[in-house]
This record gives structure tokens, C-alpha cells and sequence, in this order.
């Protein structure tokens, strides 16, 4: 791990007010929110086509927030939906990837998100700077700072750090963590009675009844993408049931 878990310098804090922090918090809390993205190549990966998958789902379905990649996207959504909106910029697809400097997380706060979710795991940033730095950064902006992790050691070290939710995004991607093809409520359950901020549980959440399990597990919110919003991922699920 390249920073202590804990040191002597205390741990960031949001400038957003504390009641709107709280309010938002509070919104989401056994809820599902909805990650909106496509991959690369894929003809939904447009900011016009992201905004109206938002907007269809919060329209439609009684969601607490969305998770939304990039800064056109979230711009794009921002102008359609008013549920709370948790922005990343993904730069690059190795090691930390997911908003990997403190200049993609200002970046993402202007853009509009209310929370700014960071790759928080243990890995070498690509600039070298510390993870502390990135944290700032988002508090500074107003901005609430969600950690994604992969292990119980970084979800710690997040929260000591500052962190004001932590969600368990980048379990199975990355070497310290298991490979499952299923979502790892183990890590839900080991972290979320050791920290005092929300602990949300993301990836491969693939049923209803998964996330349901999460939030039984102790997570404060369940994030779902794939099974909701990615079509061709979704149909390949049934055509390779067929083969
Ligand atoms: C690992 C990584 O880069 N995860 C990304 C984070 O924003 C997204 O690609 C995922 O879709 C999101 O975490 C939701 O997970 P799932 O699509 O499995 O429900």
C-alpha cells in the first residue's frame, strides 16, 4: 500500500453543508441507484444516448441516484435528471483507471456531479500523486468523495482518509481481490460494520435478488449497471443460453 491508513494529518472534509451531505446520504440509503454507461465502440456511448437512459430510468422507475461516466455525460444527465448523481471519468482501461487524478475529479465536480467516485484501491496512481490529494480536491469543489475498492485493507484506508461513502466497485478487478463472477457481499459484510460512512455495494449485481442480498449483507445502497442498462450485454445472456 503506498499510504499509511491512518497518519498525522487529519482526514479531508466536504465543504458541501452538512445538511444537504446528510440529506443525500439519507436519499439513497436502501435504495438502488443506476450506473449508466456503454463501452467503448458501442453505439450508446454518446452523451444524448447516456442522458436519455437516465432519464428513462429515473422517469420510469423509483431509483434514489445514477452513476455516469465521463464529463459530457454527466453534464448531459445533469440537464435531465435531478436525483443525486454520482460522476467518474474512466481514462484509460489498466490499473487505476477510474478517475485517477485529482485534475479528472475537478473535472467531474464541474461537470456536476454531486459525488465523485475515485479508484481508492492500493495500486500506483498514474501521476504518483497520493490518493489524500484527490480527496481534497472533491471536498474542496463541495463535492461528496466515494471511494471505490476492491479489498477491506483500502476501504479502511478510504475512510480514514476521508472518504464519505465507499463502494465495493473494483472487487474482481484487481489482483488482491477474489474473481468471482457474482457480486462480493463478503466484502460488504467485512467493511461496513468497521467504518462510519455509507458502504454501497457495486459489481456484477446481476438479479433483483442480489441486490437485495447486498442490502441485507449491510450495504447502505446497491449500484447497478450491466443488468440494467446495457442491452448488448443482456442479450448476449439469452442468445448464449440458446447455443
Ligand atoms: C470495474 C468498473 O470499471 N466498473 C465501472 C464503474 O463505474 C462500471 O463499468 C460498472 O458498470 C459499474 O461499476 C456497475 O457494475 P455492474 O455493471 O457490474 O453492475
Amino acid at each position: 500500500m503506498s499510504e499509511p491508513a491512518t497518519g498525522s494529518a487529519p482526514p479531508s472534509r466536504t465543504t458541501m453543508p452538512t445538511a444537504r451531505a446528510d440529506a443525500l446520504l439519507a436519499g439513497v440509503r436502501g435504495r438502488l441507484i443506476v450506473s449508466c454507461q456503454a463501452p467503448p465502440g458501442d453505439p450508446l456511448r454518446s452523451p444524448a444516448h447516456i442522458a436519455a437512459i437516465a432519464a428513462s430510468v429515473c422517469a420510469g422507475a423509483p431509483v434514489a441516484g445514477v452513476r455516469i461516466q465521463g464529463v459530457e455525460d454527466v453534464e448531459a444527465v445533469r440537464a435531465v435528471v435531478d436525483l443525486p448523481l454520482i460522476g467518474l471519468w474512466k481514462d484509460g482501461a489498466d490499473g487505476v483507471y477510474i478517475t485517477p487524478t485529482a485534475g479528472h475529479a475537478r473535472a467531474i465536480a464541474r461537470a456536476g456531479a454531486d459525488v465523485v467516485a475515485v479508484d481508492a484501491t492500493a495500486r500506483p496512481r498514474p501521476d504518483g500523486r497520493p490518493l489524500a490529494e484527490t480527496v481534497r480536491a472533491v471536498h474542496e469543489a463541495g463535492k461528496l468523495f466515494m471511494a471505490d475498492v476492491s479489498t477491506l485493507d483500502e476501504g479502511l484506508r478510504a475512510a480514514a482518509l476521508g472518504a464519505d461513502l465507499i463502494s465495493t466497485t473494483l472487487s474482481g478487478y484487481t489482483a488482491d481481490s477474489p474473481q468471482s463472477s457474482g457480486p462480493d457481499l463478503e466484502l460488504v459484510r467485512a467493511l461496513a460494520p468497521r467504518v462510519r460512512v455509507p458502504v454501497c455495494a457495486e459489481g456484477r449485481l446481476r438479479t433483483p435478488a442480489d441486490a437485495r442480498a447486498a442490502l441485507d449483507a449491510g450495504a447502505w445502497a446497491a449500484v447497478v449497471g450491466t443488468a440494467i442498462t446495457a442491452p448488448a450485454a443482456l442479450a448476449t445472456r439469452f442468445a448464449t443460453a440458446l447455443t
